[in-house]
């Protein structure tokens, strides 16, 4: 049963900026190829939404799937230059094909194509910023992608339900919708035989349990359930509620937001520094803390003290971030080094003051450090 009128369902149906994401599936019809009745019925709720006094920001997979038949290529590509190319050819299809369905409400779009260092570098992360508000105060629906045809394997986001959390968090967005081909949240893949449906979590322990499988229906998408649920826990933690269903039920969902799952928003939102440091940036190593260290840095928000770390990981440069584990090896936090990796094995278990002068430094500062527990 749906919970209707909820405190997260009404956040959501009050936002007035709203990230919505929609996955290949969605857009493309069984012989591959884009369906445009789709696209228009999906545009038409957005129109609408936009229409109310809204601002929304669309992040459009599509791309490799849209390439596809225009290619002669059958089956969704394994390999990485063939997914690029198809991804090229389809990116101009699908932004074609939005300029032509938003024109019918004689809307602009613009096209934002992201790399995952676009929302991972801080200096890029204010630029992609900067460019999408000004792109909303101009009016225009920025139509957001991920950049595939130069993102390198070991860089890609490779899922778009990350990169619209990323997205959420940089616009500062009010609710963020991820559009699928499954109507909710179940406990398991509903394809795989019968699963309870699950209308709202509000926090992990609704979600303890839940097999979410990593492929989807189509065969068009990446990720599945499993890159959604780790997208709504991204959304959560930047203090953005998340309704998960169906694009067919994209009218309601921008509507009412009373389908589908709803995720409540956990906790404050975070400045876009400590967001960016303790979920987007990527991390070159690991810390492992000892049960005294683990509580001064989360409990007591204090500095991480070279005293207080057994072993650590990675080959790292001051100024880099990195993940800080308890002795179970369960990330506890994140934070940038004062140190490279090649000095800090020798001052570990070594209290400050008993350390050369030029390195009696916190190895953590704690404004470089957010706790993830
Ligand atoms: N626990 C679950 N609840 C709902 N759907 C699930 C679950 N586990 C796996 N799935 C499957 O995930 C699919 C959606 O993933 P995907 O095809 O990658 O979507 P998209 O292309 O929209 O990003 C659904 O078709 C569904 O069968
Ligand atoms: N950037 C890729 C989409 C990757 C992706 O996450 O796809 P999906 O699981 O359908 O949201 C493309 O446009 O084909």
């Amino acid at each position: 049963m749906t919970v209707a009128g909820s405190p997260t369902r009404a956040a959501i149906a009050a936002a007035r900026v709203m990230v919505v994401k929609v996955g290949s599936s969605s857009l493309t019809t069984a012989e591959g190829g884009l369906d445009p009745a789709r696209l228009d019925a999906l545009v038409d709720a957005l129109a609408a939404r936009l229409a109310a006094g809204s601002q929304v920001i669309l992040v459009s997979s599509g791309a490799i799937a849209a390439g596809l038949a225009p290619l002669g290529i059958a089956r969704r590509p394994r390999d990485l230059a063939t997914q690029q190319a198809a991804a090229s050819v389809g990116q101009i299809l699908l932004a074609h094909a939005y300029v032509e369905s938003f024109a019918r409400y004689s809307l602009q779009v613009g096209q934002v194509l992201l790399t995952a260092d676009d929302v991972v570098r801080r200096s890029h992360y204010r630029n992609a910023q900067r460019t999408l508000s000004r792109l909303l105060a101009l009016g225009a629906v920025p139509v957001v992608n991920e950049n595939d045809t130069v993102a390198t394997e070991e860089i890609r986001f490779g899922d778009n339900d990350r990169l619209a959390a990323l997205v959420a968090h940089l616009v500062g967005a009010d609710a963020l919708i991820l559009l699928s081909d499954v109507d909710a949240l179940y406990d398991g893949d509903p394809r795989l035989g019968a699963a309870r449906r699950i209308d709202e979590v509000a926090g992990e322990s609704d979600v303890d349990g839940v097999r979410a499988g990593s492929t989807g229906a189509s065969g068009l998408g990446t990720g599945g359930m499993a890159s959604k649920l780790a997208a709504a826990r991204l959304a959560s933690a930047a203090g953005v509620p998340v309704l998960l269903t169906s694009a067919a039920q994209a009218k309601a969902a921008l509507g009412a937001a009373d389908v589908g799952t709803a995720f409540a928003a956990g906790g404050r939102r975070l400045t876009s520094r400590r967001f960016w440091l303790g979920y987007a940036a990527d991390t070159k190593g690991t810390l492992t803390l000892d049960d005294g260290a683990v509580a001064a840095v989360v409990t007591r928000r204090r500095s991480l003290l070279a005293a207080g770390i057994t072993t650590t990981t990675g080959d790292f440069v001051a100024g880099d971030v990195l993940e800080l584990r308890n002795t179970s090896g369960v990330t506890v936090a994140r934070g940038i080094t004062n140190f490279d990796s090649a000095e800090l094995p020798a001052l570990l278990g070594h209290s400050t003051q008993d350390l050369p002068l030029d390195q009696r430094r916190e190895v953590v500062h704690a404004d470089d450090l957010v706790p993830l527990i």
